[in-house]
């Protein structure tokens, strides 16, 4: 839906699914699931009228009650249908891997949701030592990169892993590994210097608006309690999380007012955020294409790109999958939500172990 020329996409909203009535893996290359959920389009359709609804919208209540947690009482019948068709990678782990075995495995990683569990502070998001343990395990097996909504410098200072790609401001902020990693099985010092020397900033004419309109977001939102601006460099994020419910109304109007001046800035929802970021066609499924073409993969029918990602941004890597048939998309999340993901995991615990369970199947 488009309110004064600003895109709002709903990220959490919880939907009825129809991706096909049964799993089936791997997906087809191109199929009505990928029709359904072509680019932001068709889910602002199915909006409620307002930003204030939009962002209502984002807070689910209903947990997605897998059959092995079941309790007495539980509406089964939901689940039971969403997790068929999107079935745990833990518990699918076997079809995962015949799918991956023979080809080059690529893991892409968002971090929020994925690596660190939702907290109220976006500052406080950290990773714990043992997640951070799982995914140097994994880079040392294969090519991985962050893909974040937030800064690239402060995505790393959270995860901290130097041999990572990373993949910031929603994939407008692109770098190689800073130091070396075994996945490159070969480690002559030309291949090393080709892998730093990757770096992607497709949104660089945008800096110095992205700045001014950070300074003249901060203080609006101050008269909100709880309101807080995040500079992800390329993008920005108008967190609500902490925002009482009566005023998310007055909050939205902030921002679109502020919004009006800039035609050439567009809006989306995350989880509890309005992300504000510059509208060219570059998403993460994008940076995930750029990053399989930087690897030598871009026309490889041997790769298998994993994505592993909580949020409705999540979705344009998931589509770039579909749309390449290749590799599995994988949601995070606790509640069926509309996704072109074949695979779930509940939390990042379970990211955690699957993670260390594709890292012993491949030792
Ligand atoms: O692509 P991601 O790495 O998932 O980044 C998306 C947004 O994540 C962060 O916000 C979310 O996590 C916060 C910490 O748990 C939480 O407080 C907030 O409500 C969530 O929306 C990050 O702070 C944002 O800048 C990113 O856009």
């Amino acid at each position: 839906m488009t309110q004064h020329g600003v895109v709002v996409v709903p990220e959490d909203t919880v939907v009825g699914v129809a991706v096909g009535r049964h799993f089936s893996f791997p997906p087809p290359r191109t199929g009505d699931s990928c029709k359904m959920l072509a680019g932001h389009i068709d889910l602002s359709a199915t909006m409620i009228g307002s930003w204030l609804d939009s962002m209502k919208a984002s807070s689910p209540r209903h947990k997605l009650v897998a059959p092995r947690v079941a309790a007495a009482g539980d509406d089964m019948e939901h689940d039971d249908d969403w997790m068929e068709k999107h079935p745990s990678a833990l518990g699918e782990f076997e079809t995962l891997a015949a799918a991956a075995s023979g080809k080059q495995i690529v893991m892409f990683l968002d971090y929020d949701g994925t690596l660190s569990p939702i907290v109220e502070d976006p500052d406080s998001a950290i990773m714990t030592d043992e997640m951070r343990d799982a995914v140097r395990a994994v880079a040392e097996q294969f090519p991985t990169a962050i893909v974040s909504g937030r800064g690239r410098d402060k995505v790393f200072n959270f995860v901290r892993l130097a041999e990572l790609y990373y993949a910031g401001s929603h994939g407008m902020d692109i770098q190689g590994p800073t130091a070396y990693s075994n996945h490159l099985h070969t480690p002559n010092k030309e291949e090393e210097d080709q892998t730093r020397s990757v770096l992607c900033q497709p949104a660089s004419e945008f800096l110095p608006m992205i700045g001014e309109l950070h300074d003249l977001l901060v203080p609006k939102m101050a008269s909100i309690p709880g309101a807080k601006v995040e500079n992800n460099k390329f993008c920005l994020s108008v967190h609500f999380r902490c925002v009482d419910e009566k005023k998310w109304g007055a909050l939205a109007d902030q921002v679109r007012s502020v919004l009006r001046d800039y035609p050439r800035l567009r809006l989306t929802q995350g989880r509890k955020v309005l992300e504000i970021r510059p509208a060219i066609k570059w998403d993460k499924g994008r940076a995930l294409e750029f990053l399989l073409g930087a690897l030598g993969f871009a026309d490889r029918a041997d790769v298998f790109p994993i994505y592993i990602g909580d949020d409705r941004t999540d979705e344009d890597a998931f589509k770039v999958l579909r749309n390449r048939g290749q590799g599995a998309g994988i949601l995070v999340t606790r509640f069926p939500k509309e996704t072109l993901a074949s695979f779930s995991l509940r939390e990042p615990a379970e990211v955690k172990d699957f993670l260390r369970k594709l890292v012993m199947y491949k030792s």
